[in-house]
This record gives structure tokens, C-alpha cells and sequence, in this order.
């Protein structure tokens, strides 16, 4: 038996990296009848039936820490969101939606700020200070400058992660400057997140190093939040940790009580803009709700 994580998935083979190279494997028929899918990322166990032709057996799927739904792919360790200084400008309401995501699949978070060379003012640094008071580590880039991109090779190393955010902030000439060898196609992440297009493909895993994998494929493709429960949005918010059983009301939501402690904590441990998001998501998931 030999240990392994499956790369990529078409037509009925899996493509599965191990300490000897990769092998085109077919899954035991034992998951069908059980109804387990065999998904980008699992860890597995195969054996080699073929070692000329690199053909083996997926034998057995090691339980799994976590299922993305969108991308399909499991066992991810670590969502990377990036943003872009300038062009697109920072919008940091679509940030806010990216970070609950990744929380709500209780991934690791790190927050990219790239093109800062583009940002004469240094602008950046206000949202960078916000995000690490609010407890994410952020780190600032710019690809074309070869800006923090030592900082993001490391924050990548040893984890399966996902690259999210905006279309054109830069995802793909980051994961090119960190790792040349790759060889990414710009182009390529793009379009296959082109609407109406119906050569849906499918998530893949690359290998950055020995042990580091990133999500080939546009990140998470859905930002609607209408499925977290309202009351369940303050969880999703890093900074309000320390302070939610604080409240004078059991189940205060922290918008009309009187007593709460989050609200005391606005200016101090908690930004307002924050805040302000908070209150706005939660009206927006309320009216869901309700209708
Ligand atoms: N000035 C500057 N431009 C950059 C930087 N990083 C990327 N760009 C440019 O921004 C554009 C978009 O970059 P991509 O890497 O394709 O962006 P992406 O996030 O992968 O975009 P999608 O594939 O649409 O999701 C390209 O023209 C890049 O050359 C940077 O740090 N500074
Ligand atoms: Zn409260």
C-alpha cells in the first residue's frame, strides 16, 4: 500500500500523487456501493498494479477533515484571499463575505494585498491594520515587483490551499511569481470562471512543493451567505470571540440589546466599520429568512 493525495479525477480514473511519482488509479467498486466519491484532496491508500505504466488500485479513502462544495475538493487546509490595492480598488464589503465563507468552513485564513506597487499612497496599509487588529495575518505583495512574495511562499508551505477573490487582483501572477516553474496561464484561471460556458471543469490539485498543494480552480465560485443562520454570523467574526458570552442577554445578537459587550467593545478591541458590516450582513440574512 502506498500513500497518497488524489490530484485530479476524469472519467472514471484518479490521478494520485505519492513519494513515487504519480499513478492513474481506479476506485475499488466497494465506494460506489457505499456511495463514497472519491474527491480532489482525499488522502488515499493505493496499490500499484502497473509500475512501468505508473497504473494502481485506490484502495482505501482516509477519513476526510473538510469538504468544499464549490470547488469540489476536500481536506483544504487554508483559504488565501486576495485582494488587489488598486485595480480593482479594494472593496472591503466583498472581502467581509470572502472571510465568512472561509470561516464557516472553519479554514486557516490568509489575507493577500497585492499590487501595492499601484498604490502611490500607501492606502493599503489602513485595510492591512484593520484585517491584523481583527486577528488575520495580511500579507502585502505586489507580483510584479516581487513585493512579500517570499512571505507567501512560506504561508503557503506544508498546507492544501485555496486561492480566492476577485477576478484580476492578481491570483494567478502571485502563484507565478512564487512558483516559476508552474508556469500558470494567466488566462487560463479567468476563463474558466466565464459565465455561460459549459466545459464545466472540474477542481484540480497542483503540487507547489514537497508537501503544498494549491487549488487549481477560481476559489470559491459562490458568495451568496443566505445558508448561515443569522444568529450563527457573530461566530464569523474573529474579533467578537472574546467577548460573545459576555453579553447580560443569553443569545444577545449584539444589534438591539442593551448590555452587550460587542458593542461596548466598538472603537476599542472591535472597528466600527466592522461592526457596521456586521449589523449590515445580519439585516441581509434576517430578510432571507423572512421571506
Ligand atoms: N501593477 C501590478 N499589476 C499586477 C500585479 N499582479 C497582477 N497584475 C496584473 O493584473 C492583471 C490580472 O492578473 P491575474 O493574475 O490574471 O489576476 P487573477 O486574479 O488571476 O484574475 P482571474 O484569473 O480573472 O481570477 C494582469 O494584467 C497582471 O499583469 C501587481 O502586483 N502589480
Ligand atoms: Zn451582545
Amino acid at each position: 500500500m502506498l500513500d497518497g493525495v488524489i490530484l485530479k479525477g476524469i472519467g472514471g480514473f484518479y490521478y494520485i500523487d505519492t513519494v513515487q511519482g504519480v499513478y492513474e488509479c481506479r476506485a475499488r467498486g466497494i465506494f460506489r456501493k457505499e456511495g463514497i466519491r472519491p474527491t480532489v484532496g482525499d488522502s488515499v491508500q493505493i496499490s500499484v498494479l502497473d509500475e512501468a505504466n505508473k497504473k494502481g488500485s485506490l484502495d482505501v479513502i482516509l477519513p476526510r477533515r473538510n469538504e468544499l462544495i464549490r470547488p469540489r475538493v476536500s481536506n483544504i487546509d487554508q483559504a488565501v484571499i486576495v485582494f488587489a490595492a488598486k485595480s480593482p480598488n479594494m472593496n472591503l464589503d466583498l472581502l467581509d463575505r470572502f472571510l465568512l465563507l472561509a470561516e464557516e468552513q472553519e479554514l486557516d485564513i490568509v489575507i493577500v494585498i497585492n499590487k501595492i506597487d499601484r498604490d502611490k499612497q500607501n492606502k493599503y496599509e489602513d485595510a492591512a491594520a484593520l484585517y491584523r487588529a481583527a486577528g488575520y495575518p495580511v500579507i502585502c505583495t505586489s507580483a510584479e515587483k516581487g513585493i512579500g512574495i517570499e512571505e507567501l511562499r512560506k504561508a503557503l508551505e506544508n498546507k492544501i490551499s485555496v486561492f480566492a477573490g476577485p477576478s484580476g487582483v492578481g491570483k494567478s501572477s502571485l502563484i507565478n511569481a512564487a512558483f516559476p516553474g508552474l508556469e500558470l496561464n494567466t488566462g487560463e484561471i479567468s476563463e474558466k470562471i466565464q459565465r455561460g460556458r459549459h466545459t464545466t471543469r472540474h477542481a484540480e490539485l497542483i503540487r507547489i512543493t514537497e508537501q503544498s498543494y494549491i487549488v487549481d480552480s477560481p476559489g470559491f465560485t459562490s458568495l451568496f451567505l443566505n445558508h448561515i443562520p443569522s444568529d450563527k454570523l457573530q461566530y464569523y467574526f474573529r474579533e467578537f470571540q472574546p467577548f460573545l458570552h459576555k453579553c447580560y442577554y443569553n443569545g444577545c445578537v449584539h444589534i438591539n440589546e442593551p448590555d452587550c459587550a460587542i458593542k461596548e467593545q466598538i472603537g476599542e478591541a472591535i472597528d466600527s466599520r466592522r461592526y457596521e458590516r456586521y449589523k449590515m450582513l445580519y439585516e441581509e440574512l434576517e430578510n432571507e429568512r423572512r421571506n
